[in-house]
């Protein structure tokens, strides 16, 4: 089967979404980071980022909020560009833990790999892969230029998130020598912890996480920008990593209703790939139990569910207008 899709049809059905869930007022903002509780929790905005490089923005899409986790979708893709994709799998893994983001027992588990770098543990392995190793201030250098490469432009540091989380991150503490001891680590394993924090600390918006998006569905080339970031092979990895962790231990649930790859941060956003079609991401604070934004799942939901579309369907579809 196939059918088109107007670009009126999508901004219509991203306006809907914006006015059935702007008043929700389920889950709560993250607290064990005590900036993130004190974030506005009515802040909700939606970002759609086409192919041809128009973006549809809803509510608050141009706020700068903490990227959290879904910086580590941008920096595995880093490890993905330095490494190769085989690589990848052998240093970090590629699969589910079917546990909390910042599971422990996930890696006593698996002490053979840190399963995905799209977990706590992964991506704190990712950090440490990134090269050049051994140059913290290298290594930022190069996972700041990679995620400005994927939004088009650069992530602003917001740094009372980063004192925050640093002077509260025991438990990734734990994970970054737990790895070491389980020779997990490629590089200094409090340098490494340094720089995942800092990279969730990050400022980010929706609009530019939907370029991202994007960029992944337009199999590397930024569709705002034009440039190459990646090579087009990677595209289906990254993909393949996010639809199979990118909501933890609800990624099935969350694929099973909304049909979409997606990755969520406990900042709030949401970042979803429909590869060769779009890029979109929400952001709301207020979280599930799990850490995952409440309305920035039910908007990406109704949208995708509105527009009949699924990765999982047979139906090909064209975006037109
Ligand atoms: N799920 C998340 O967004 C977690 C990110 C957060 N920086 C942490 O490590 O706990």
């Amino acid at each position: 089967m196939s059918k088109t899709i107007s670009v009126s049809q999508i901004k219509e059905a991203a306006q809907e979404a914006y006015e059935q869930f702007k008043d929700n007022t389920g889950g709560k903002n993250a607290d064990y980071i005590p900036y993130l509780a004190n974030i506005d929790k009515n802040l909700f905005g939606i970002s759609i980022c086409l192919l041809d490089g128009r973006t549809i923005t809803l509510g608050d899409s141009s706020y700068c909020f903490g990227i959290e986790s879904v910086s580590k979708v941008h920096t595995a893709i880093l490890a993905l560009r330095q490494y190769g994709a085989e690589k990848v799998l052998k240093m970090i893994g590629a699969d589910a833990t079917g546990l909390p983001f910042n599971s422990i027992m996930a890696i006593l588990l698996e002490n053979d790999h840190p399963s995905t770098p799209l977990v706590n543990a992964g991506a704190i392995t990712a950090c440490s892969m990134v090269q050049p190793v051994g140059s913290s201030d290298k290594k930022w250098e190069a996972i700041v230029s990679n995620i400005t490469d994927l939004c088009g432009s650069a992530p602003q540091l917001i740094d009372e998130l980063y004192k925050s989380e640093t002077a509260t991150n025991f438990n990734n503490r734990s994970i970054a020598w737990l790895l070491k001891n389980y020779n997990r680590i490629y590089d200094d394993p409090d340098m490494s912890l340094d720089l995942y924090t800092r990279q969730c600390s990050l400022g980010i918006t929706a609009e530019q996480l939907s370029i991202a998006a994007a960029t992944i569905a337009n199999d590397g080339v930024n569709p705002v920008t034009k440039k190459l970031v990646f090579d087009a092979s990677l595209s289906p990895k990254i993909t393949s990593l996010v639809a199979t962790v990118g909501f933890y231990e609800r990624t099935g649930d969350w694929l099973y209703t909304s049909g979409i790859p997606a990755k969520t941060g406990v900042g709030g956003g949401v970042m979803g790939i429909m590869p060769g079609h779009f890029g979109i991401s929400a952001f709301a604070p207020p979280l599930d139990s799990s850490g995952n934004s409440v309305k920035a799942q039910l908007a990406i939901k109704y949208i995708m569910n509105k527009l009949g579309l699924s990765i999982f369907g047979s139906t090909r579809f064209t975006i037109t207008g």
